[in-house]
């Protein structure tokens, strides 16, 4: 189960988080945008070149201290084509290294076009017969907002092919509580009933360290209702953003994790990318900032939760 693989590489770094690639063509250095203009011209084909470059700098400084890579499909898509080919190439380095990655796209429709999602993030697309992997990540985040059709067949691929899911449950977002929060005749919240669903969805998918391969995002930004849900989600891996640039920190974060400090992965994207700005270093540096930044992490996250163990 594609969990397992996740929980595995982060008993091994001692290193509960993940670094989100969400990168901008502001955030990348003029040496590299300069080299790809010059090969490309000031086109879609030379910002998402230079995305690229950024990307396979900052995968090389990490992929031995960090276990995964989330890379937010909205910044390359933002580039066209030649933006999403980015992507395909950044999840190919980043799996070529031995990461872990997660598709950041949201996805959700109804079943038919949901199966299609989730062929092209997750599964192989058959192309007259040649089963082709398309994007190839290893998990995908989506909106269970649709309900079980919506995730009927993301979860039968998460089965054929070895891949997990996170369903939004309680974002980190300042309005998520307006609808996130509304309580239903039974009393309890909506994002407490779609953790409660994503359990559900995620029985037949237990993976061997004591979580499905249906995981569920809860935002650092709302401590309280993460250790709410670590507590009434016993088989449920949390995505939790929200570290860092919006404001989170070891502290809030602690209550996602078991006794054993499994059962969460803590993404910072902005954190990581431009970690030089805050230690006055130039923007040429941006790699060696992002590893320094990525281990000070790490060191204040272990630090509150202790060692990580297989139960
Ligand atoms: O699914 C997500 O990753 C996500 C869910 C959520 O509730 N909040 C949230 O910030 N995210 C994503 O996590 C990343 C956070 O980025 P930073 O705030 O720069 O660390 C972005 O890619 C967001 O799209």
């Amino acid at each position: 189960m594609a969990f397992d693989r996740l929980i595995e590489n982060i008993v091994k770094m001692q290193n509960p988080t993940v670094a989100g690639l969400d990168p901008k063509l502001d955030y990348v250095p003029e040496s590299i945008k300069t080299k790809c203009f010059e090969k490309y011209g000031k086109t879609l084909e030379g910002a998402a070149a230079a995305l690229f470059e950024f990307n396979k700098a900052l995968i090389d400084a990490l992929y031995d201290i960090v276990p995964a890579v989330k890379p937010q499909a909205a910044y390359y898509e933002m580039y066209g084509w030649q933006g999403v080919k980015a992507l395909c190439d950044t999840i190919a380095y980043a799996k070529s290294k031995g990461m872990f990655v997660i598709t950041d796209g949201k996805r959700n429709d109804i079943g038919t076009t949901m199966e299609a999602y989730a062929t092209a993030h997750l599964g192989h697309t058959d192309v007259a017969g040649e089963s082709i992997e398309a994007f190839g990540a290893d998990a995908l985040t989506v909106n269970g907002y649709l309900g079980t059709d919506g995730i009927k067949p993301l979860a039968k691929i998460c089965d054929s092919d070895d891949k997990g899911i996170f369903v939004l449950v309680k974002t980190s977002n300042p309005s998520s509580g307006e609808l996130q929060d509304m309580k239903l005749e039974t009393n309890e919240s909506v994002y407490e009933h779609m953790g409660k669903m994503c359990e559900g969805w995620g029985e037949d998918l237990m993976g061997k360290h004591g979580y499905s391969a249906v995981g569920a995002v809860v935002g650092a930004t709302y401590p309280e209702q993460l250790g709410e849900m670590r507590a009434k989600l016993p088989h449920t891996f949390f995505l939790v953003p929200g570290y860092g640039a919006q404001g989170g920190g070891a502290d809030d974060v602690k209550n996602a994790f078991d006794e054993n400090g499994l059962g969460a992965i803590i993404n910072s994207s902005r954190g990581i990318m431009c970690a030089w700005k805050k230690q006055g270093l130039t923007e040429e540096d941006f790699a060696v900032a992002a590893r320094k930044e990525a281990e000070r992490m790490r060191d204040e996250i272990v630090g509150c939760i202790g060692k990580i163990k297989l139960g």
